[in-house]
């Protein structure tokens, strides 16, 4: 093994362990991507965002490709996978077509997300229920191509007993509902949905306690605190507010920021 492929051996180890009570910092550079996709040119770039994230210290990268490639292109894939030093989660529809290019790719994580053409960003969870007998084949797939699997689920116990059925190997809990209850000022309903995120990973733990339960969606500056102190979250996915701060402040001092944020 090279020096290199050594250090990064050992970050991955250390970081698969996370025994700091902080979570993790997963940046997903979609809408970088969804920037340079509004002019059709070939900029901005969401590999060089993937990689000033990194050195400033995020954990992991996150793309989702859609199905309809509104912003993360194929070769946006085949390029940040081959020049990541941490860890690809790539987002996808369970469907063959993207089984295929994962196969290809071999992200570290894939994040098994529901998607409809018509929504402005994912809606809610992945029914993992009420499709188990065709989730449970796909994800042994991705396993068996060396991929880590993730479910990106409501934090609803059905679901989560539903993902571990799957053999899953994280669940990731949509925090979409607690954002946007934060965003229409109503303290009450925050509240509620931050008891939800935590009995979730509570039921996460308890049914299987090797499962890694990270969360995400919505989360920015102002609402990461409360999901980061959750004791047993393993890493959190932010994009659209972490891309939204770069505009002002740079990418390399959005994720500065972001992680200060997490650690108040
Ligand atoms: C699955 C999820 O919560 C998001 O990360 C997802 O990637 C959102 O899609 P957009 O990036 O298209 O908003
Ligand atoms: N899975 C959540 C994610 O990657 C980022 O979501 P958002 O911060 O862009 O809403």
């Amino acid at each position: 093994m090279t020096d290199t492929a050594q250090i990064l051996a050992t970050k991955l180890e250390k970081d698969a362990q996370n025994t700091s009570k902080t979570p993790l910092l997963g940046v997903n550079v979609d809408h970088v991507a969804t920037l340079r996709q509004a002019r059709g040119v070939s900029y901005p770039s969401p590999l060089a965002a993937a990689l000033l994230c990194e050195k400033a210290g995020a954990d992991g990268i996150t793309i989702h490709l859609r199905e309809d490639r509104r912003h993360i292109q194929d070769a946006d894939v085949y390029e940040i996978a081959r020049q990541l030093t941490t860890r690809m989660n790539l987002e996808m529809a369970a469907t063959t077509e993207m089984l295929e290019i994962a196969c290809q790719v071999k992200p570290y994580w894939v994040c098994l997300v529901p998607e409809k053409r018509a929504e402005l960003t994912t809606e809610g969870g992945l029914e993992v229920a009420a499709q188990l007998t065709w989730l449970k084949e796909y994800v042994s797939k991705l396993q068996a191509a060396d991929i880590k699997v993730s479910l990106f689920i409501d934090p609803e116990d059905t679901q989560i007993a539903a993902a571990v059925n799957c053999d899953a190997d994280a669940i990731e809990l949509h925090t979409g509902s607690y954002a946007e209850a934060g965003l229409a000022g109503d303290t009450d309903r925050v509240n509620v949905e931050l008891e939800r995120i935590k009995s979730a990973v509570i039921t996460a733990k308890k049914i299987d306690s090797k499962l890694l339960v990270n969360a995400g969606h919505g989360l920015t500056r102002d609402n990461v605190n409360a999901i980061a102190q959750i004791e047993g979250i393993y890493e959190l996915n932010i994009g659209h507010a972490l891309i939204a701060d770069a505009l002002f402040v740079g990418m390399d001092q959005a994720v500065v920021m972001m992680k200060a944020a997490m650690h108040q």
